[in-house]
């Protein structure tokens, strides 16, 4: 099994250039299941979810080719099959997606049921309500979910919650329904918005992507088209907090600045340094961090994706601060591990306490998530000695050659 090992101590300095955003990549390879041509995805990073997702719609009958190192040949012109098997949907959740897109291209679907995860238990509720009021008939057998539309038709469907994967899932499913399908108090985050463009730029008709209200008229077919993904804010977020806790001067390229707002806001709240430059964000951080309070929301508030990687930075801010996640109901497995390395964080309910201290210490732990993972390298890379990390495919899943880009500003790190 693979381990990540660093030493602490160096500040950060250089150039890092962000990958295409894991999260919008995979719903947009999943949506070139709606189209009757070849669709090219650009800017395709290299993470083990890619290759998961790819692997799905090769079983379903597509062919997928990289065509080069960034780029992506897909042609679902011929599927054939409608499952999602058990092996795809438990390494990666966002597997579910293709149910959306199998209903409007075959009107049927049969998905693994996803289990909970590190992180909370995750229902698909929301995805399978939308879809019922779209005319699919829903049932369970042997663990998998089968799902059926004789005629798939428009509805307007009101979220009880803004989840992304289920706003993506129906309106995928609703490019391609009779009439029109009204998605109220659908989720805003800007890989909606890259999905609706990928859509839109197929033929289809959605409009609203990015607000909370999205209204996707269907159509007959899809055809083929190019599309180039926007960039990993998660990723850019995460080397951003990593320059703050060493202390360095990195500069990202290929960041939407717009897409990081809490980020950043939250980054010069704790006195870090941040300035645009160009189509890149430069973070400098001389002085001691400061300790600010944080409350993960749906976009545009606070991601739940960057709470894990803020919580490291905090371990060592100059104060007492607050950390609340109210998205996923059991995302704090990484203080267990950050406190193995001397950090001061209690758990209380919903929330951690996270006392700064001034030394972390280098010491044997694992991720128990993709995030989680990130959150122990920052820790590690400003940790007194060395940090082994393990459990790393949870990091494969969604950071492209984080130790090459790391390595290359400067960071003692390396991987066995
Ligand atoms: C591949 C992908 O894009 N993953 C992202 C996506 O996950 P994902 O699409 O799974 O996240 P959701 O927005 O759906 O989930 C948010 C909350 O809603 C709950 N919920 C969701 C659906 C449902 O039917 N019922 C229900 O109760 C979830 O359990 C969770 O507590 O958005 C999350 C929230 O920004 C991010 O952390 C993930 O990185
Ligand atoms: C939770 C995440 O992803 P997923 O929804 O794919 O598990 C994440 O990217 O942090």
């Amino acid at each position: 099994m693979d381990r990540i090992i660093v030493k602490g101590g160096k500040p950060l300095q250089g150039k890092i250039t962000v990958s295409g955003a894991k999260n919008a990549v995979l719903p947009v390879i999943v949506a070139s299941l709606l189209a009757e041509g070849n669709c090219r995805i650009q800017d395709v990073p290299h993470l083990a979810d890619v290759d998961t997702i790819c692997g799905v719609l090769g079983e379903l009958g597509a062919s997928v080719n990289r065509a080069d190192d960034n780029t992506l040949d897909l042609n679902c012109r011929d599927i054939n099959k409608c499952e999602a098997p058990y092996e795809y949907v438990r390494k990666m959740r966002a597997s579910v997606l293709v149910m959306g897109p199998l209903l409007g291209r075959l009107g049927r679907a049969r998905i693994s049921m996803p289990g909970g995860c590190a992180i909370g238990t995750r229902p698909i509720d929301l995805h399978l309500k939308g879809f019922e009021a779209m005319g699919v008939r829903i049932s369970m057998d042997h663990g998998y979910i089968k799902a059926e539309a004789p005629k798939l038709t428009g509805a307007r469907i009101y979220l009880d919650y803004p989840s992304v994967g289920a706003t993506e899932n129906i309106m995928m499913a609703a490019a391609l329904a009779q009439g029109t399908t009204v998605i109220e108090n659908a989720a805003e985050e800007p890989e909606i918005v890259d999905l609706a463009n990928f859509i839109n730029a197929m033929g289809g008709k959605v409009k609203g992507a990015g607000t909370n209200v999205i209204k996707i008229e269907g159509v007959k077919s899809l055809g083929g088209t190019v599309h180039n993904v926007i960039p990993d804010r998660i990723e850019a977020g995460s080397y951003l907090v990593a320059g703050a806790a060493t202390g360095g001067n990195l500069l990202l390229e290929n960041v939407i600045a717009d897409h990081i707002k809490p980020v950043i806001a939250k980054l010069i709240e704790a006195g870090v340094e941040i300035y645009e430059e160009g189509s890149g964000i430069r973070v400098i951080a001389k002085n001691p961090i400061e300790a600010v309070d944080v409350k993960t929301l749906p976009y545009p508030g606070f991601p739940t994706d960057m709470q894990a990687q803020f919580m490291a930075l905090m371990t060592i801010a100059q104060g007492t601060s607050i950390i609340t996640e109210t998205v996923f109901e059991n995302r704090f497995m990484h203080a267990e591990e950050l406190r193995r390395m001397g950090a001061d964080i209690k758990i209380e309910g919903r929330s951690a306490v996270v006392e700064g201290v001034r030394q972390l210490n280098g010491a044997p732990v694992k991720a128990s998530d993709l995030r989680a993972g990130a959150a122990l390298i920052i820790a590690g890379l400003v940790a007194e000695g060395d940090t082994e990390i393990t459990n790393v495919h949870h990091i494969d899943r969604g950071y492209d050659n984080i130790v090459g880009k790391l390595k290359a500003v400067g960071a003692r790190i390396t991987r066995e």
